[in-house]
């Protein structure tokens, strides 16, 4: 009953997502995934192409609090955490920072150009993320409802610092947003006066009649009743080896000597990520059970981020990876 009526509420909230964030219909269905399996994401997309305006709707269609900050090279740790000026009177002040800013209320965590900051705010973001906790204060803040998103930008290299695979694994998914390539979306976006003003845009989505507060509890009961076949749990495990040798299970990529491909493979976490996502999937599919397309759907964006090329063939990532997956999902049978 419960399921039924969450249903009806996710599928109401996604369609009024497609009407603020036009032309991106597959990239909203995998953030109403990972809503629903409490995953944090990472974003990667060219300037402009309406991510901010895709996290705000979702923040205003959840409630909580949303807060958005910029990776630049000599952000530090502290600054997420307090900032200091001196008050009308003169006197110095210290105000919580972005990330406790709403306290326990913080739903929505968006880190602009995360790849700007360096390993210090990373680490700091990795303990918030992981433990959904930080210590400040001589004391611990709690962040129970925090979901994170980070974007990348994928056009400058210069100045950025890779996030280390520890940090990279505890994101669910990383979702590619592209410009969309329908002439009636771009023509929308470019002359319509109604895309340009992101506040006024976002005012006009409708109550979702969602509440943050319940997602936790919601989230748990759904990856408890959606069911997973012996033979699914069986192809789950298989694709999960061939991301470790993708050769013993044919997988071939042209110009690579296969045996030297992997540095390694998916971790469990990721492999959890994965069947916690493509329950979520099933269910917005209205079935109480898991079929091998769920898992496939959500394969690319659950793993891509989290298989390392070895040096060899480390400069061929961006070439390479795409294959590798579309490879391993055709050469292990499913069900
Ligand atoms: N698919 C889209 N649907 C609706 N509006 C869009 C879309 N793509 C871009 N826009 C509009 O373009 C403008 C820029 O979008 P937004 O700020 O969300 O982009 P961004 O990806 O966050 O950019 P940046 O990386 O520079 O912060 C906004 O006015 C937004 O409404």
């Amino acid at each position: 009953m419960q399921l039924t009526d969450w249903l009806h509420k996710a599928l109401q909230f996604e369609k009024h997502i497609n009407q603020v964030v036009i032309g991106q219909q597959d990239v909203v269905r995998l953030m109403l995934i990972t809503v629903f399996a409490r995953g944090h994401v990472l974003l990667e997309g060219n300037v402009g192409v309406g991510k901010t305006t895709l996290l705000r709707a979702v923040a205003h269609g959840l409630g909580g609090g949303y807060q958005r900050i910029e990776g630049t090279i000599d952000l530090m740790p502290s600054d997420l955490i307090y900032y200091t000026y001196l008050d009308k009177d003169g006197k110095p002040r210290v105000d919580p920072g972005p990330l406790l800013h709403h306290g326990e209320h913080l739903a929505t965590f968006f880190f602009n150009e995360i790849n700007r900051a360096r390993p210090q705010v990373h680490s700091l973001l990795l303990r918030a993320m992981a433990e959904r906790s930080i210590a400040a204060f001589n004391q611990d803040y709690l962040f129970p409802h925090l979901q994170v998103f980070a974007d990348r930008n994928r056009v400058e290299k210069e100045e950025t610092f890779e996030l280390p695979a520890a940090a990279k694994d505890r994101f669910m998914m990383e979702i590619n947003i592209d410009v969309p390539s329908s002439d009636s979306v771009l023509d929308e976006l470019m002359f319509n006066p109604r895309f340009h003003d992101t506040d006024q845009l976002i005012s006009q989505l409708p109550d979702s009649g969602m509440e943050y507060t319940q997602l936790n509890g919601f989230a748990e009961k759904l990856q408890q009743n959606i069911q997973i076949s012996a033979k699914l749990k069986q192809y789950a495990l298989s694709l999960w080896r061939a991301t470790q040798k993708p050769q013993d299970f044919g997988v071939t990529l042209s110009d690579v000597v296969m045996p030297q491909l992997m540095l390694s493979g998916a971790s469990p976490r990721g492999m959890s990520y994965l069947i916690r996502a493509a329950k979520v999937r099933a269910w917005l599919h209205s079935r109480d059970y898991v079929l091998p397309e769920d898992v496939q759907a959500v394969f690319a964006p659950c793993m891509g981020h989290r298989l390392f090329l070895s040096p060899l063939y480390a400069y061929r990532h961006e070439q390479l990876l795409p294959a590798l997956l579309t490879g391993l999902l055709s050469a292990v049978a499913a069900p």
